[in-house]
Order: structure tokens, then sequence, then C-alpha cells
């Protein structure tokens, strides 16, 4: 399944248990040695919830949440009937995420997230900063100087605002961001160019995974920085382009709140 072009295999575990995500999310993950994906990722049973969420990027590690991910859980436990319903509580590594679900011709097209709140915070994205600030805050990165706002939105994210997005090389941007040694558990960096108070266009190099076409909690983390750095207005919906498609994101009073398509690409079974 996909979101905005970020695929992941899904894997249902309410009848099935998945022994070594992290080597079957290596494995496989490679285009062209395996099935191709961004990751894997794990529909099992809840306690809490209608069922719970696990995702292992392309280099088996773990992640604790993915914004395209959800929505796409949501999507099969509706379509294949284990949930038949629109309103859904999804339990993910950073918390039980509420899904509204929108459907037609009977199978859900697209969902509404409660991605939980952001968190500017200085400890919130482990990062070895002089000093308190993460918003605009700056770092020497590859011998050029940038201006960072950290943002977790259960995961860790880094947005840095640019001029235009298409002409950065984030084959060598990215691992130098990822590489740096400013965050010790990794980071999602987002590159965003502002398009108005209310749209911004934006590509992202993932945690574990390079450039992924979209990125929900990415997106998320984009808008809320671009509204903090003044740059996007807090009370507007905020469209997020993305090379694999286009995100809403609104930062309502309590959390934010985040909307896009979810497909399915194939079915199969796999044997390993
Ligand atoms: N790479 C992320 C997990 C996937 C998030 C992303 N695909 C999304 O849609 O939110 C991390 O390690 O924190």
């Amino acid at each position: 399944m996909q979101g905005c072009g970020n695929d992941y295999l899904y894997f249902d575990c309410f009848a099935q248990s998945v022994t070594d995500p992290a080597g079957l999310a290596r494995r496989f993950s490679d285009r062209h040695f395996g099935v191709g994906s961004d990751g894997v990722i794990l529909i099992l049973p809840s306690e809490v919830a209608d069922a719970r969420m696990r995702i292992f990027n392309a280099d088996g590690s773990e992640g604790k949440m993915c914004g395209n991910g959800v929505r796409c859980v949501g999507k099969y436990l509706y379509d294949s009937g284990r949930c038949k319903k629109t309103a859904l509580r999804i339990e993910t590594g950073s918390g039980i995420k509420t899904l509204q679900l929108e459907v037609a011709g009977g199978v859900a097209r697209r969902a509404t997230v409660g991605m939980g709140p952001p968190d500017l915070r200085p400890a919130a994205v482990p990062v070895l900063l002089q000093g308190e600030r993460v918003v605009n805050a700056p770092v020497k990165i590859g011998g050029q100087r940038w201006q960072i706002t950290c943002v977790s939105m259960g995961n860790p994210h880094c947005v840095v605002f640019v001029d235009c997005v298409d002409e950065l090389d984030l084959t060598v941007l990215g691992p130098l961001f990822a590489g740096s040694g400013l965050f010790p558990e990794g980071i999602n960096a987002e590159f965003v160019q502002p398009l108005g108070e209310r749209a911004i266009k934006m590509r992202v190099y993932e945690r574990g995974s390079g450039e992924t076409l979209a990125c929900g909690t990415g997106a998320c983390a984009a808008a809320v920085a671009a509204i903090a750095a003044g740059r996007c207005r807090r009370e507007e919906e905020i469209a997020v382009s993305l090379p694999g498609g286009q995100l809403q994101v609104r930062w309502g009073e309590r959390e934010c709140y985040l909307s896009g398509p979810a497909e399915t690409v194939f079915c199969g079974q796999l044997e390993w």
C-alpha cells in the first residue's frame, strides 16, 4: 500500500506472526532484489485500540510513527472487513492515533489522522545544539551554514527552509544531515520551500529509508515549523506539496491533523 508514493509492505498479523520484521524490511524493501518499498508495517491486534501499528524503515530500524502508513492501516482494516467502521483508533509507538476514513465505492480512499501535538521544546528532538533555541537554530552541516527547526511528531524531525527544493541534490545533502553527528537518534530531514501563507513545497530524507516521495509526520513537522517561523498562518489548513502528491495539515488547538490518500497497490503471499 502507498500514501502519496510512500510505500510499505503491510503484514496482517491478526492471524500470523512475523518473527523478524527488521530482517524482512532489509531484505524485501530493496527495489531490485526484493519487492521494493520504503519499509515494512505490521498490523497487529491491540488491547487498547482497534489495531496496533509497528513500522520498520528500509534499513530495519523501527520508527515510532508513520503518518502515511497509519492511513493505509485504517484503509486495510476497513476494506478487509476486520473493522467495518470509518472512525478508528490505532495504537502506535507514539500513542493512540484517531482516524476518520473517507469511503467511496465501498473502500476507504482517504483518511484524516489526529497526529497528536507537535513538540517544539528543546529536548523533544535529541540534537547536539549550543543553547536552547531549536527554531531557526544556526548549525554548520557539510561546510554550509543552515538554520534548523527541530520538531517531534513522536519521531524526530529537522526542518530547513530553502529557496527552491527542486534544485537540491538529496543524494548528497541527505546523508550529510543524517551523518552530521548532530542527531544521536538519527533524524528525518525536511527541506521546505514556503509558497505563501497556506502552502509549502517539500522534499524529505527519512531516517532509515533515504529520500521518500512523501512523509506524513514530516509534512506535519514542516507545516508546524513554517507556522512557528511566521511563514504560514496557524488559522489555515496548510497544503503540503511533495514529490509523491499532496497532503493537508492543520495545526489545531490540541493536535495536528493530517489528511491524505491511501491506496492498495497489490496483495500477495511472501515465502521467506
Ligand atoms: N522514517 C521515520 C518513520 C516513517 C515516517 C514517515 N514515512 C511518515 O509517513 O511519517 C522514522 O524513522 O522516524
